[in-house]
């Protein structure tokens, strides 16, 4: 591709030219047959509107807020792993586009860069994902690290009790990642016999025991802001605000866990997970995002924000660091924008459900 993309999409290429196979795959795969992986941007397209004319839209604000940060748009960066596989500046980079991008950085405990560079690197409101490994002492001392460095939130990753089988990364004898952060903790080191090495590594370290009452331990030792992220059932966001979390993300990781689990944007709201929380605490969603037409979707069915996974890596992995992960976001920004103002909507708390049509609505109007 000669010209510069015009899309989000068009970075993917772009990506998939500049790396190595075996990173590209890691990056794009999802668990199993990806049945998950497509249904995530499918189920989007299925989605239309019902745009309102005639009000005045000569100014457009897309800012909001989240647990009190205001940003430029409902737009964060998702955690995603390993960010220096695509570029040698990693998260550094991200997060420097996030600043300029006035926006959430969410850093993925498993980056190849440390907290402290990131902290350092740029001003970006910044949340830390965490994973919680057997040795409960690592997650202690790094959401300590985080909160140290100014990390505002904790987003626990909880639909991680194992890896999602990923045949590619199988096929590939995936690496398992680098991790600085736990440099002198703990050791990354691992084995595996053939297949992928980050899956052993990950099936040794992960706790599969974690439980909602490991919410309460976690809550004893950082007193950020506690958000779930993987919750897909109305059952488990209520149990979320039960326990007493600050948030919760409606998230299938990208389907790369357990394939032929729903598309995160059919269940936002036909699960009625928003319903359940009842606006108590903070809905926020990824999976699939690729247009802005995406993120006002979601907005409509009831998220506060969404988070961007794949798109960042590939703007970062196109050879072109912190300005590609800028160009990005500000696609997706100037789409959503584009797209309030084509539906009559002049700020994003006027986006409402009236403004999106789903398929179940299409078709029980012609029964
Ligand atoms: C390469 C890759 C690495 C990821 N690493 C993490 C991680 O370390 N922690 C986490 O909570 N989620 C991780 N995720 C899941 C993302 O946070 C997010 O849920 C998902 O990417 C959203 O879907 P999208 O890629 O379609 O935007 C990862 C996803 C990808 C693609
Ligand atoms: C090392 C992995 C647990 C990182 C991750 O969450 C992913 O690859 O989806």
């Amino acid at each position: 591709m000669a010209t510069e993309p015009v899309n989000v999409s068009e970075f993917q290429e772009l990506a998939r030219l500049a790396l190595p196979k075996m990173y590209y795959d890691y990056y794009s795969g999802g668990a199993e047959d990806q049945q998950t992986l497509r249904e995530n941007v499918e189920a989007f397209r299925r989605i239309t509107f019902w745009p309102r004319i005639l009000i005045d839209v000569n100014r457009v604000d897309l800012s909001t807020s989240i647990l009190g940060y205001n940003i430029s748009a409902p737009i964060i960066v998702a955690p995603t792993g390993s960010h220096q596989l695509a570029h040698p500046q990693g998260e550094v980079a991200t997060a420097k586009a996030a600043a300029t991008c006035n926006t959430i950085m969410v850093l993925s405990f498993t980056s190849s860069c440390t907290i402290e560079e990131v902290a350092t690197s740029c001003n970006a409101v910044r949340f830390y994902q965490l994973y919680i490994y057997k040795r409960r002492d690592i997650a202690a001392t790094l959401v300590q690290r985080a909160e140290k460095n100014g990390f505002k939130a904790i987003i626990l990753t909880a639909d991680t009790p194992r890896l999602g089988r990923r045949e590619a990364d199988k096929k590939n004898k995936m690496i398992a990642p680098q991790l600085k952060n736990l440099e002198g903790l703990f050791s990354t080191k691992a084995t595996s016999d053939g297949g992928s090495i980050l899956e052993a590594y990950v099936n040794e370290t992960m706790d599969p025991s974690l439980s909602w009452k490991d919410i309460e331990w976690l809550r004893s030792v950082t007193k950020l802001p506690i958000l779930i992220k993987g919750v897909l059932t109305r059952a488990d966001a209520v149990k979320a605000v039960q326990v007493g979390v600050d948030g919760i993300i409606v998230s299938n990781h990208g389907a790369r866990q357990l394939d032929y689990s729903p598309a995160t944007i059919s269940v936002l709201e036909e699960v009625t997970v928003v319903h359940a929380v009842e606006g108590r605490v903070p809905v926020l969603m990824d999976g699939g995002i690729r247009r802005g037409t995406d993120v006002f979707k979601a907005l409509a069915l009831g998220a506060q924000a969404v988070l961007v996974g794949r798109p960042v890596i590939y703007g970062l992995a196109a050879n072109k660091g912190e300005y590609g992960v800028r160009r990005v976001l500000e696609m997706l920004k100037d789409e959503f924008e584009l797209t309030m103002a084509l539906s009559g909507c002049s700020s994003v708390k006027d986006i409402t459900r009236r403004h999106v049509r789903t398929e179940h609505e299409r078709l029980l109007s012609m029964m």
